[in-house]
């Protein structure tokens, strides 16, 4: 804890960042007021106060420590405020790990052209009933510490990709006006508020952000805007470019990210922390993650094929099924199927993310990424 501006704040305060020999890949450990975690730690993404298809049991099980979820969806249904009646999120979807919630930035952004930006905020259609809504920094941060989540964000615009260099000026710039009122908002103690840098794929701009906002302060760091559909060498660029302003001793957390060769280079960069839907999503359309690639598991190949999805996978459904009977229930439009896809994918990337600490605890992170992308890339 620290005293920050007269409140008395648990901060996700950032230890023992352990550096690896080799530029930013660094082993951490993250305090919050529900527990000490491991980092690089992936976050299973639970939109609606749910990761979809497995239960809090199975998500302890599988190593998860902190989860994802996100306000606008919960602000818009049931209501954040019914949320916090119901005491909070932990309570509302007993989960008692670590919670972070993202502000609905992204979510406004990926509405498309339903939405109108202004300074104040911005105004959308509700993707449920069509209602006009608005959201602001002080009602997004409002709205979090309704949830009562561990880690909160920032309100921020998620710069589309392309974008104008004009236009990605001047929503980065505000986007750091609306990170000194999102602080300003704040006044849950116990909560750790991190910002979002932004500045769409221009280097100058992702280094302004990133300056600014360490200037305001915040106890860790999102990098937005991100995995919006610019190349990955691009993305790669930007990490390179604001991963070394922001500050060593504090969480750095990677929006939206990813598929297994992007966490190896990102925390090559420095990252510490990802969330993204795509091994949940994927996994609901029949595709396993496998350290050689993708596995579709729901092809006619592994009607007759009676191993696990991978045989050096401790997950339940490798250690308990095969890929026949994975593949029939999925043909069969079994909900049981969907769910063992799911676990393995969760699985995967948290037990991918426990082999990247251990590797750069014993340093050999950079063996540990040459022999992973030489195989998953084949
Ligand atoms: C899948 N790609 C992806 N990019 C993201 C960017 C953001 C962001 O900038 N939030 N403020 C959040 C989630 C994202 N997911
Ligand atoms: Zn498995």
């Amino acid at each position: 804890t620290c005293a920050f501006a007269g409140q008395k704040k648990v901060l996700a305060a950032y230890e023992e960042a352990v550096k690896c020999g080799y530029s930013g890949a660094r082993a951490g450990r993250l305090h919050t007021p529900h527990g000490v975690f491991d980092t690089p730690m992936f976050m299973p993404v639970g939109t609606q106060a749910t990761v979809k298809a497995v239960s809090p049991r199975e998500l302890k099980e599988m190593g998860a420590q902190i989860i994802l979820s996100n306000t606008y969806h919960l602000y818009l249904r049931p209501g954040t405020e019914l949320v916090a009646e119901a005491g909070g999120l932990h309570r509302f979807m007993d989960w008692d790990g670590g919670i972070l919630t993202d502000s609905g930035g992204f979510q406004v952004f990926s509405l498309g052209p339903l939405r109108k930006i202004t300074e104040e905020g911005a105004a959308f259609r509700s993707h449920i009933d069509g209602s006009t809504q608005f959201l602001s920094p002080e009602i997004a941060i409002k709205a979090q510490m309704n949830l009562g989540a561990d880690i909160i964000m920032a309100f921020d615009e998620c710069i589309p990709y392309p974008a104008e260099y004009q236009y990605a000026k001047l929503s980065t710039e505000r986007t750091t006006r609306w990170a000194e009122r999102s602080q300003k908002a704040h006044t849950r103690s116990g909560q750790a508020l991190f910002a979002i840098v932004q500045g769409g794929m221009y280097q100058d701009l992702r280094r302004v952000s990133a300056n600014d906002l360490v200037s305001l302060d915040f106890p860790g760091y999102g990098i937005g805007g991100l995995s919006v559909g610019e190349p990955k060498p691009v993305m790669y660029e930007m990490l390179e470019q604001t991963v070394p302003l922001l500050p060593e001793n504090k969480p750095r957390y990677l929006m939206g990210v990813g598929t297994p060769d992007c966490l190896v280079e990102a925390v090559r960069y420095g990252i510490d922390m990802f969330d993204c839907v795509f091994p949940t999503r994927v996994a609901r359309n029949g595709t396993a993650m496998t350290k050689s690639g993708r596995l579709v598991v729901k092809n006619a190949a592994y009607a007759k094929d009676f191993l696990p999805i991978d045989e050096n996978c401790g997950c339940y459904a490798c250690q308990n099924f095969s890929r026949a009977y994975i593949r029939h229930l999925l043909k069969a439009d079994e909900i049981f199927g969907l769910r063992l896809t799911t676990i393995h994918n969760l699985y995967f990337l948290l037990d991918f993310t426990k082999k990247m600490r251990q590797a750069i605890l014993e340093d050999r992170f950079l063996s540990f990424r040459e022999e992973f992308l030489a195989q998953y890339c084949k």
